[in-house]
């Protein structure tokens, strides 16, 4: 081959991938460009309708139609046995294997001021965004890693775990008070679970001496800024006016967009993950104790994040304040 040409750390073609959320937004997007790298696809989510609607947009961009098979489930992820069902269901219609990849971009955001939003729909901000996650987590992870004696192991291409968060994990924004949360909890189990799976991976090293997963599996996380998405439209209805000044600087991208620039990190092997500039500088901030997808390049840039974010933060509180000063308290929210 001429030229230089890296190694790619996401391979899908022939292989499983389970995308949750899989039939709207950003999550549809990925489905509809893995199906065109080969990859079998299974949507999961609550609607049936149109979970049917993207298996058949999932067929029409087959790499290869005669190969490829497309299958969706519909469950409701914030509980704990449905994820277990989903993860059962899937090992039995891929003839007993367990799948290769699962991507976790279920959830949406209810955005208002804290005192504002009811504590019933916080905790629901959690279970829709947190649990649905850590759920599938549980789910995908004891079926992967469950062992295999030495006699049944064969060589077995490395799994992924994806999660979806959102660069306000971050970096706090007035109005996310009932989301943001969520989104940064599953940056520290992401966080938590790169390290703990790296035991599992050790194992897996010595499979022929002990008991093994049956393969090596990395954990990675995407962390979008704004994706123009129908839990977008949703979300911009009852949006705080104050947040939508704070968040300016955010340009949304289209879930086409987001999906690409997240595959794309993902064949260069990268752990936390980014789609465009003011992104990579808001997770620079906050990198604290996180692995790097490049030593010197997340230093340099934590370097002059950390620079620009002693002007950020303190701005973007003097704009709630005197935006209190201007406008005084905010009219109390629509009855839902
Ligand atoms: N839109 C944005 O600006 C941003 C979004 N994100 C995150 O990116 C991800 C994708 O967002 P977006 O593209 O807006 O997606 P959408 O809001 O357009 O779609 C959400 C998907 O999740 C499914 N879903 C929601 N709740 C459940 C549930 N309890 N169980 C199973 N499936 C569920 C929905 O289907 P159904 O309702 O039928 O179940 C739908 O397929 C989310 O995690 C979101 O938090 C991050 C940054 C910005
Ligand atoms: C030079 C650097 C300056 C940085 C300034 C900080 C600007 C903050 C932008 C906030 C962007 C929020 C995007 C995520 C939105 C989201 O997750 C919701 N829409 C959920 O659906």
């Amino acid at each position: 081959m001429l030229g230089f040409s890296r190694k790619n750390e996401f391979e899908v073609d022939g292989r499983t991938v389970v995308i949750t959320g899989g039939s709207d937004g950003m999550g549809r997007a990925a489905a509809g460009l893995l199906a065109s790298r080969g990859a079998h696809v299974v949507v999961v989510a609550r609607t049936e309708a149109k979970l049917q609607a993207t298996v058949t947009e999932l067929k029409s961009k087959a790499a290869n139609m005669l190969k490829q098979r497309f299958h969706y489930i519909v469950a409701d992820l914030t509980e704990a046995s449905e994820c277990e069902r989903v993860i059962a269901e899937i090992n039995v219609w891929n003839e007993g294997s367990a799948p290769d990849v699962v991507w976790c971009c279920a959830g949406f955001c209810h955005p208002g001021y804290f005192i504002d939003v009811p504590v019933n729909i916080q905790r629901q901000q959690m279970d829709t965004v947190y649990w649905t996650a850590a759920n599938m987590a549980h789910a995908t992870l004891k079926n992967w890693l469950s062992p295999v004696p030495p006699s049944g192991q064969m060589r077995t291409d490395r799994r992924h775990l994806i999660f979806t968060c959102s660069t306000l994990a971050f970096v706090p924004i007035a109005g996310y008070g009932p989301y943001s949360p969520a989104k940064a909890a599953i940056r520290s189990l992401s966080d938590t679970l790169s390290q703990e799976i790296e035991m599992y991976n050790g194992a897996y090293s010595q499979r022929h001496r002990n008991s093994a997963p049956a393969a090596d599996v990395k954990i990675h996380t995407v962390f979008p800024m704004g994706i123009l998405s129908p839990g977008f439209d949703n979300e911009q209805k009852i949006k705080p006016e104050l947040t939508k000044t704070l968040e300016e600087a955010d340009k949304p991208q289209t879930p086409e967009e987001v999906a690409q620039i997240a595959i794309s990190a993902l064949e260069r092997g990268e752990y936390l993950i980014t789609t465009m500039f003011v992104g990579n500088v808001m997770k620079s901030t906050a990198l604290g104790p996180s692995p790097r997808n490049s030593i010197v390049g997340d230093t340099l840039m934590s370097w002059l994040s950390n620079l620009a974010f002693l002007q950020v933060i303190p701005d973007l509180r003097n704009k709630a304040f005197n935006w209190g000063k201007t406008n005084g308290l905010p009219q109390p929210p629509c009855a839902e």
